[in-house]
């Protein structure tokens, strides 16, 4: 069993690449390695870029989130590791090896089965179904947001923008400006995240190309109100196209909850098998 470590020593922590960065952050590979042996675990490793106030508090935020996640579909807290003089901490997590969903779809989209798609989706859908007990919106899930643990297990990561919703409320308003991801819709696992097929490029395609900054939210917004939607993806089972339809109801109650989605993945499942 994994060392379940809470406060990670910044000298033992040695970094051996960068995994890439994120809103306000930037992750690295690292191995925490006390024993100064190389035998030491590797780990993902957190920090903030800017030390802007307003990111500082988002960034402890995340980790008093992802602190109080546990779900074998959410990617799991490791600890902190405190900088010199306290002034930046680090937020440690373990490490995928298998990276993002995203460029696992791109390098494996001719073995990835529509079986083996439902069953990410499904795993998907339990970890949402875990947040939301939790009262928490993730508000940034996508393909890339999703981390590969294994050829048969996703989970979901980067709580930068999760919120909770009051106990006196039934839903999270947005409030600051921030960069949304306005053009983000359910799970684009069926489209294999390929480019091409992005929601954002084929939004943009329909809205035309001469729309930008402000106006483009309410370019969207006509486009969604007269019912346009993404076309299928290539190869999407008809059954996993109006599971998706349902998803993009315009009308938030008429969408399906996570479990009800997982009822429809299931029925998916038998049609895969016969
Ligand atoms: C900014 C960081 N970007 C990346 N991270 C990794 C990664 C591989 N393996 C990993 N194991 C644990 C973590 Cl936290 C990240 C990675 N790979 C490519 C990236 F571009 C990130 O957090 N992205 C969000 C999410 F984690 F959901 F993919």
């Amino acid at each position: 069993k994994q060392q379940q470590q809470e406060v990670y020593e910044e000298r033992h922590l040695k970094f051996i690449s960068s995994l890439g960065k994120g809103n306000f952050g930037r992750v690295d590979l690292c191995r925490y390695d006390p024993l100064g042996d190389n035998t030491g675990e590797m780990v993902a490793v957190k920090q903030l870029q800017s030390n802007k106030q307003s990111n500082m508090a988002d960034f402890q935020r995340e980790i008093q989130t992802i602190s109080s996640l546990h779900c074998d579909y959410i990617v799991k807290y490791r600890g902190i590791c405190y900088s010199a003089g306290r002034l930046s901490m680090r937020l440690v997590m373990e490490f995928l090896p298998f990276g993002s969903l995203i460029s696992y779809m791109e390098k494996n989209k001719h073995i990835i089965t529509t079986r083996k798609m439902l069953l990410f989706t499904s795993q998907i859908c339990k970890g949402m179904e875990y947040l939301q007990n939790l009262r928490y919106v993730h508000r940034d899930l996508a393909a890339r947001n999703i981390l590969v643990s294994s050829d048969t297990l996703v989970k979901i990561a980067d709580f930068g923008l999760t919120k909770i919703v009051p106990l006196n409320k039934e839903y999270y308003r947005v409030t600051q400006s921030g960069e949304s991801p306005i053009f983000w819709y359910a799970p684009e696992l069926f489209s294999c995240c390929e480019q091409s097929r992005n929601p954002k490029r084929l939004s943009l395609h329909r809205i035309g190309g001469d729309i930008q900054g402000t106006m483009m939210a309410a370019h969207l917004f006509n486009i969604l109100k007269e019912n346009w939607r993404l076309p299928a993806p290539a190869m999407c089972p008809p059954k996993v196209y109006s599971m998706m339809m349902q998803c993009w109801a315009f009308n938030s109650e008429d969408r399906p909850t996570f479990s009800h989605l997982q009822d429809l993945i299931e029925s998916s499942l038998q049609d895969e098998r016969e």
